[in-house]
C-alpha cells in the first residue's frame, strides 16, 4: 500500500468549515514560512501606542520600522477549529520602550491562546479586565500559557528577533478596543541596560 504524502486521501469531498489535513513550514531561524505570506505591522500603525510620542516621531521622521510580523493562515473562524502561526518581533526600542505587538483580548474572552518561543527573548505581557497582570519570560524552548480573559502582548526584549508559535481557537477573534488607545497599565523599557516593568504614564 502506497502512502502519499500531502495529498488528500480520501474520496469524500471536504467540509469547507474543515480544513484538509496540511502541513506548513515555518523556519526556525527565522519563523518565516517559504509557502505562506505574512501580515506585517509598521511604526505608523502603532502611532500612539508606545509611551513616548516624541521618540516615536524621531523614528518616523528617518523611516517606517517593521515592527514585527506574524502568519495568519485563513482557517475558518469555528470553535473547533485552530488558528496558528508564528509571530516575529524584531529587536529594537521607540525611546527606551522595547518593540512589541498591539497586543489584543479575544473577542471571546474566556479563550486561551498558547505560545512556544523558538528564538529571542522577551515577554509576554498578559492584563485582564479587572486589572490584574503578569509577565512570563520567553526564551528559546519556553511555553508560554495565555489564560482566557487575558489580554496579551509579545515583546522582545533581546538584540535578536522573538520568534513564537502561537495556537488558539479559531473563532476566539481579535479585541483592540481600549489596548489600542490606553494600552496596558504597564510597559517594558530598558533601564540600567535591562528590561523593567513599570508603569505606563498613558494608562488613565
Ligand atoms: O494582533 P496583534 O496583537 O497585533 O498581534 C499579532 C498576532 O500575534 C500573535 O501571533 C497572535 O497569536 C495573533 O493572533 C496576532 O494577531
Ligand atoms: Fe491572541
Amino acid at each position: 500500500m502506497s502512502f502519499a504524502p500531502n495529498q488528500a486521501n480520501r474520496a469524500t469531498p471536504a467540509n469547507p468549515a474543515n480544513p484538509d489535513p496540511f502541513a506548513v513550514y515555518f523556519s526556525l531561524n527565522n519563523g518565516l514560512s517559504d509557502t505562506k505570506p505574512s501580515l506585517k505591522r509598521y511604526l505608523t500603525q502603532m502611532k500612539g501606542m508606545y509611551a513616548d510620542d516624541a521618540a516615536t516621531e524621531a523614528l518616523l521622521a528617518q523611516g517606517n520600522p517593521l515592527l514585527y510580523e506574524f502568519h495568519e493562515l485563513g482557517i475558518t473562524e469555528t470553535a473547533g477549529n485552530l488558528a496558528f502561526g508564528t509571530s516575529i518581533v524584531y529587536p529594537g526600542k521607540v525611546g527606551d520602550e522595547y518593540y512589541m505587538t498591539k497586543g489584543h483580548f479575544h473577542t471571546v474572552l474566556d479563550t486561551a491562546e498558547v505560545y512556544y518561543c523558538i528564538g529571542g527573548r522577551g515577554l509576554m505581557l498578559m492584563e485582564n479586565p479587572e486589572g490584574e497582570w503578569d509577565a512570563q519570560e520567553f526564551s528559546p524552548g519556553k511555553a508560554v500559557y495565555v489564560p482566557g480573559r487575558y489580554a496579551h502582548r509579545s515583546v522582545n526584549t533581546g538584540t535578536e528577533p522573538l520568534i513564537t508559535f502561537y495556537a488558539f481557537r479559531a473563532d476566539a477573534g481579535h479585541d483592540y478596543g481600549s489596548i489600542e488607545t490606553k494600552g496596558f497599565r504597564k510597559i517594558v523599557v530598558e533601564q540600567g541596560g535591562k528590561p523593567a516593568i513599570v508603569d505606563n504614564p498613558k494608562w488613565a
